[in-house]
Formats: C-alpha cells, sequence, structure tokens
C-alpha cells in the first residue's frame, strides 16, 4: 500500500518506537466484522443459528463479530431480515461505549449510512426517541434504509445542518453522538481510496468542522447527558486536540474515563480518551472520548454520583452495569406523552371508515396508539412517545412508516413489516432460509404455493423466513402476490 511520506512521518512521531509493528499491520488484511440486531436476536442464539461457520466474537462488544473473508454476508436471506449489520469491528464501540437505555432520547448528529444509529436504535428497544442526522441527502436516505431494515420504529430522520438541529431542541437529549467527517487516516487500509481524499483534504480541514459540529451538540445536550465523540482518524489535531479545545470552550463539560480493554490505548499525552490501532487490536483506527454536561450548582453532588457509577461505561468492557432504577422511571415519566387532541384525528376516522385499514390492524397483536398517529400526502406514520409538532426540520422520516392510505385500501409498508415479530401478524407464511423461494420472493417475483400451506383468508400474509419477517404478500383466489418492496430487492 502507497502511504503518503507526510502521514508516515506524522505517524512516527506519534508512535516512536511502536512506528514499526504499526506500519507491518499494513501487510494484513483488514478484518470483516458483522453486528447483530440485539432487538432480534442474542449473541448465544446467534451462535445457534448462524449460517456462517467461523464466526469468532468482537472482544469489546457484545454482539459483534468477525467473519471469514471469504464469505458474503450480504447475500442471504438473514441480511434481508435485518438480523446484522455489516460493520468494520473497531467502528462497534462508540455505541457499545454510548450506549444508551430503553426511554432515552437519542441524538447522532453525523449518522449516515447507520452503522452507528442502528445499534443505538436497537438498545432503546422501541422506548424514547432515535434522531438520526446527516447533511448529505444521499447518505441519509441509505441512512433511513438501514434504520428501517433493522426495524427501529421510534426514528427521526433528519437531514439538516446540526446548527438548525441545536435551534429547534435546545437541551434536549440524553445522550448524543458526534462520529465525526474526518480525515480516515485510520481506515487507509480497509479502503485504499480515501488516501487519495486525506492528499486533497487533510486534517487541518476537518478540525474547524468538528469543533463545530461539537459546539452544536453541546447546545442540545441536557445537563447530566453524556456525548461521545469519535472519528476513525489518527491526526492528533482532530482527535486529543479537538477535545482539549472543547473542554477549555465548555467548562460545562468534563471528560469521563473510558475504562481500557485488552489492546486499548489511552489519549497520547495520558488523556482519559481511547485509541485503538490496528497493530493492538483486531480492527482499524479510531478514538474515542466521552464527556458529559454537569448538573447546574445544586445538582453537582448528584451528577458526581451518576458519573462515578460509570453506567454508560461498564457494559463496553463486560464490567458490572449498574443503572439507577429510580433514573429509568424518571425517563419513562419524562417521555410519557402528554395526552391531547391529535390534529389528524379527522383524517383517522376517514381512513377507518373509507379503507380496509381497521381490517389489517385488527390482524396486528396489538392496535397502533391513535394519539400518535399521523396522516400526511397519504402516508400513515405512528410518530415516537417525544415527537414535537413544532420541530422545524428536513425530515425524511417521522416516526414508524405504518402505511399509505390509497382510497378503499390501506397498504402496509416495508418498514412495518421489518419491525414486527412474525408473531405480531396472524397471516404468515413461514419459509426456511434453505427454500429457494426466499431468494424468489426477495427477488420480487411470483412464490408458488403448496396446498398445504394455503390457509390464509383473503388479504395481507407476512412472508417471513425462520420466523424472521421479510416484508408482505398478498393472498386472493389461490395465489400470492408478490409485496416485497421494490426499491429493496435482491439484484
Ligand atoms: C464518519 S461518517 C459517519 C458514519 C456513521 N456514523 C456510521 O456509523 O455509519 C461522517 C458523516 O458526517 C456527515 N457530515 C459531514 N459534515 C456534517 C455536518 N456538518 N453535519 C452533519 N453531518 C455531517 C457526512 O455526510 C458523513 O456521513
Amino acid at each position: 500500500m502507497n502511504l503518503p511520506q507526510h502521514f508516515l512521518d506524522e505517524m512516527k512521531t506519534l508512535l516512536g518506537e511502536d512506528y514499526e509493528a504499526w506500519l507491518s499491520s499494513y501487510e494484513q488484511t483488514p478484518h470483516q466484522g458483522l453486528r447483530i440486531n440485539r432487538t432480534k436476536t442474542t449473541a448465544e442464539h446467534w451462535s445457534e443459528i448462524s449460517p456462517f461457520g467461523g464466526c469468532e466474537p468482537v472482544a469489546w462488544t457484545d454482539n459483534g463479530f468477525y467473519y471469514p473473508d471469504e464469505l458474503r454476508p450480504a447475500r442471504h436471506p438473514y441480511y434481508f431480515a435485518g438480523l446484522y449489520y455489516l460493520q468494520e469491528p473497531s467502528a462497534m464501540t462508540p455505541a457499545q461505549i454510548l450506549a444508551p437505555e430503553p426511554g432515552d432520547r437519542v441524538l447522532d448528529l453525523c449518522a449516515a449510512p447507520g452503522g452507528k444509529s442502528t445499534e443505538l436504535g436497537a438498545r432503546l428497544a422501541g422506548e424514547g426517541l432515535l434522531v438520526s442526522n446527516d447533511i448529505s441527502n444521499s447518505r441519509a436516505k441509505a441512512l433511513l434504509k438501514n434504520l428501517e431494515l433493522f426495524g427501529i420504529p421510534n426514528i427521526c430522520v433528519v437531514r439538516d445542518p446540526p446548527e438548525r438541529l441545536a435551534e429547534n431542541f435546545g437541551e434536549f437529549f440524553d445522550r448524543i453522538l458526534v462520529d465525526a467527517p474526518c480525515s480516515g487516516e485510520g481506515m487507509f487500509r480497509k479502503d485504499p481510496d480515501l488516501i487519495r481524499s486525506w492528499e486533497e483534504r487533510g486534517p487541518e480541514d476537518y478540525a474547524p468542522i468538528q469543533k463545530e459540529i461539537l459546539s452544536q451538540a453541546v447546545r442540545m445536550l441536557k445537563p447530566g447527558g453524556f456525548l461521545l465523540y469519535s472519528t476513525c482518524t489518527f491526526a492528533q489535531i482532530e482527535d486529543e486536540e479537538v477535545i482539549l479545545w472543547l473542554l477549555a470552550e465548555f467548562p460545562e463539560l468534563e471528560l469521563v474515563p473510558i475504562p481500557l480493554w485488552d489492546g486499548a490505548v489511552g489519549g497520547m499525552d495520558g488523556e482519559a480518551v481511547v485509541r485503538l490501532f490496528p497493530h493492538k487490536i483486531r480492527g482499524e483506527g479510531h478514538f474515542l472520548a466521552l464527556l458529559q454536561k454537569k448538573h447546574e450548582q445544586e445538582s453537582k453532588a448528584e451528577s458526581a454520583e451518576e458519573s462515578e457509577s460509570g453506567a454508560v461505561l461498564a457494559e463496553a468492557v463486560g464490567a458490572e452495569k449498574a443503572v439507577a432504577d429510580q433514573q429509568k422511571q424518571n425517563r419513562k415519566k419524562k417521555n410519557k406523552a402528554i395526552p391531547r387532541k391529535n390534529p389528524y384525528e379527522k383524517e383517522i376516522k376517514s381512513m377507518e371508515k373509507e379503507s380496509d385499514f381497521l381490517e389489517w390492524e385488527k390482524q396486528c397483536a396489538e392496535p397502533f396508539d391513535r394519539s400518535r398517529m399521523m396522516i400526511k400526502n397519504n402516508c400513515v406514520y405512528l410518530l415516537p412517545e417525544t415527537f414535537d409538532p413544532s420541530w422545524n426540520l428536513r425530515y425524511l422520516r417521522t416516526g414508524l412508516l405504518l402505511g399509505e392510505w390509497k382510497g378503499k385500501r390501506f397498504e402496509p409498508s416495508q418498514a412495518v413489516a421489518m419491525a414486527m415479530k412474525a408473531s405480531d401478524f396472524c397471516q404468515t407464511l413461514n419459509l426456511s432460509c434453505e427454500d429457494d423461494r426466499v431468494i424468489r420472493y426477495l427477488k420480487g417475483e411470483t412464490i408458488a404455493l403448496e396446498e398445504n400451506e394455503i390457509k390464509w383468508k383473503k388479504g395481507w400474509v407476512l412472508v417471513c423466513v425462520d420466523d424472521y419477517p421479510l416484508g408482505w404478500a398478498k393472498y386472493a383466489g389461490g395465489s400470492l402476490k408478490n409485496k416485497y418492496y421494490p426499491g429493496w430487492r435482491w439484484q
């Protein structure tokens, strides 16, 4: 690999006697990782059902695995069932450390294509709110797809400059992730094309952008809330120096030490941050810093207690987890929607009367909360608990898209299928992943049925692989019409 001389010189200064070991890591192939969807399976269960032999756990996560180079996990039906996300192992760390709890209000400020957002959202388990933002429209579309594929219902996907978000939200979030745009030095081994972009735009270009994004993030962090900053670069100017600047600029922030694990090292000058180097761990280069916004003066003591508990960090290193129950209860109370008249009540009533929505809904495990329902341009959404209609943002998605109201018909969405369990809908076709009809279904083809499989009445059928939903089909006159979302088809 042709690494630029200037970069090598910088690394020599940074690493000293470790330099040669670091350089020789570039002769090894990068590690391939996948992270399972904790809302759909557990690491134990995955070990039983994984179709990929030879997967080893990623030591610093509870749901990440290495997979052998020759495998193509994106070409497996389980990928289409949202069972895992393909992610470089070091990149699994930020969401593990920020570790939101169900009920939290979480912001992922630079979120596309969703590697960390999918894990943050899965950790919320449907409670609270995940706002996933990216300034790039095309990348935000990929982000939306990945969140919907993972079946995360309580999302807002946005594409706004951080300043605009800060104007809307104020001090609103319990946890914020800034996985910042950076010069990408830590990813050169995995993606050598990044070397060219580094030569065009290097660390000096990114540091001011990172500082600006972080300043806006601080405005949106609640007192007591946690902010995690991560990059995939080695340059101190984008890593430790940004954090030192931030601490000087915002005295209300304090650095929360992240306990180190085997192979992880602290900051270059002993700062309580984490650096991951490819010659020390089985992953690429990464930098992480965790900060907490102090409470107001009167509640400072309480804040100290909270940070001492190290609750956010404990899980990342397998240490004991100690989140106060009271805090959890308070969060739940805080997020409870205030009963108010739903401005879409009239539209909802019309849809119920004019379309077959109720017929479909009756087949679902539970009715959808009318106070959180919104109908816009014939699209029917279930808004997250804490959604505030006065937020003026560029949304790609507000909550869970339930489906489209088309006159007499209601068509359930791909997103709602992915957010369901097989047992959440009463008409299902459950295929084994060995059945070649699975891939035919994912390609949008018609599914041939065996006599003994026909057990439905006319209407919607949830097609599943090994009990994991894939999408919809519609049964009528003895045949099943494929309703898999065309934009997601197996190519
Ligand atoms: C390192 S990538 C994020 C990767 C993502 N967190 C993941 O895990 O998949 C940085 C992202 O920041 C976005 N970005 C760049 N400038 C931004 C800004 N000012 N505000 C928000 N996002 C920005 C880029 O479009 C890019 O998608």
